[in-house]
């Protein structure tokens, strides 16, 4: 069941259109991964799913209900965690949680058991009592998406909630995720870790200067790098005739070059591959200034389509 529909949706400001006629659905109690290199939408994207901000055009739909509508009944069922902490330094932890249950109403009984509950699912029911400006950039942030899980909401957006903390407080958040998914939540979740979509998104979507470029499951992503990618560095521009040839060789299931001094080569089966495409480029006089090959993941897989890593 589709619980995030999106059609056509757009965002510009001024003569900048940001985010370009995007179709997107998620569905129902998936972890669903939505990355891209710097400035490329992801999270004006999410405002818009998230009834933050509004689109320049197009439409949005949060369990089958139009977002435009605003009222409660969506807003209750998203939790959102922004990529700045937004917590009161001054306050403990404790309190803080207890700011925000009274922001959606909740009374003295229920916000306790919220609360205890919340803590305890970020493993920091024994730090309650400290003032958040104590705590770790790891722990605030622990705090942070306890305060968008207090209502128990249906879907969470997650904007880079992993960016710059400790290992313990990163792994604290993906048993976090776990536990969600057992739950049946859907959580979209924007990150720059590649690891972190390989190992818990159902599903992908890649986004570049405000376009989906990219979508599926992180195993379909992958298999469109089939054995690798072989990256080659030439001296010269490469002549058009013999990339045609090179294009041609059987195993060579893809390719870009740039100015055709670089060519990025998706291959199969890299032991006999590599060396044929060599012995055309020796052939023909080509000097070869540097070679790599690539693992066949989705981190190369999105160098490949964006010509950017996933963490620059
Ligand atoms: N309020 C705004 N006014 C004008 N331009 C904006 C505004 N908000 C975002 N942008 C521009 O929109 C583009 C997309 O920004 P966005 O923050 O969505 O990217 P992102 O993919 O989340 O990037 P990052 O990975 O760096 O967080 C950027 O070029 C940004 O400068």
């Amino acid at each position: 069941m589709k619980i995030i529909e999106l059609t056509e949706v757009s965002k510009a400001y001024g003569e900048s259109t940001v985010v370009n006629g995007i179709d997107l659905e998620v569905n129902a109690g998936e972890i669903f991964g939505f990355i891209g290199p710097n400035g490329a939408g992801k999270s004006t994207s999410i405002s818009m799913m998230s009834a933050q901000l509004d689109p320049t055009r197009g439409t949005i739909k949060i369990d089958g209900e139009l977002i435009t509508n605003k009222n409660d009944t969506i807003k209750n069922k998203i939790g959102i965690v922004p990529q700045d902490i937004a917590l009161y330094d001054t306050l403990s932890a404790y309190d803080n949680l207890d700011f925000f249950a009274s922001l959606y109403g909740m009374k003295k009984k229920e916000k306790k058991e919220k609360i205890n509950w919340i803590l305890d699912m970020v493993g920091l029911q024994d730090r309650s009592k400290e003032l958040i400006h104590t705590f770790s950039g790891g722990m605030k942030r622990r705090i942070n998406i306890a305060a968008a899980l207090l209502h128990d909401p249906k879907i969470i957006f997650m904007d880079e909630p992993t960016v710059g903390i400790d290992p313990q407080s990163r792994n604290s958040i993906y048993e976090l995720i776990k536990v969600l998914k057992d739950m049946g939540k859907t959580v979209v979740y924007t990150t720059h870790y590649m690891e972190e979509v390989q190992s818990m998104c159902d599903r992908v979507a890649i986004i570049d200067k405000g376009v989906i470029i990219k979508r599926g499951t992180v195993s379909e992503l992958v298999a469109e790098i089939y054995d690798g990618l072989l990256e080659i560095k030439l001296k010269e521009p490469c002549p058009e005739a013999i990339l045609n040839e090179l294009k041609e060789i059987d195993g060579v299931m893809n390719m870009q070059n740039n100015q055709a001094t670089e060519l990025s080569i998706v291959i199969k089966d890299p032991q006999q591959i590599i060396s044929k495409i060599m012995s055309l480029l020796n052939e023909n006089d080509q000097v070869i200034e540097n070679i790599q090959l690539l693992p066949s993941n989705l981190e190369t897989l999105f160098l490949y389509l964006t010509g950017k890593k996933l963490r620059d």
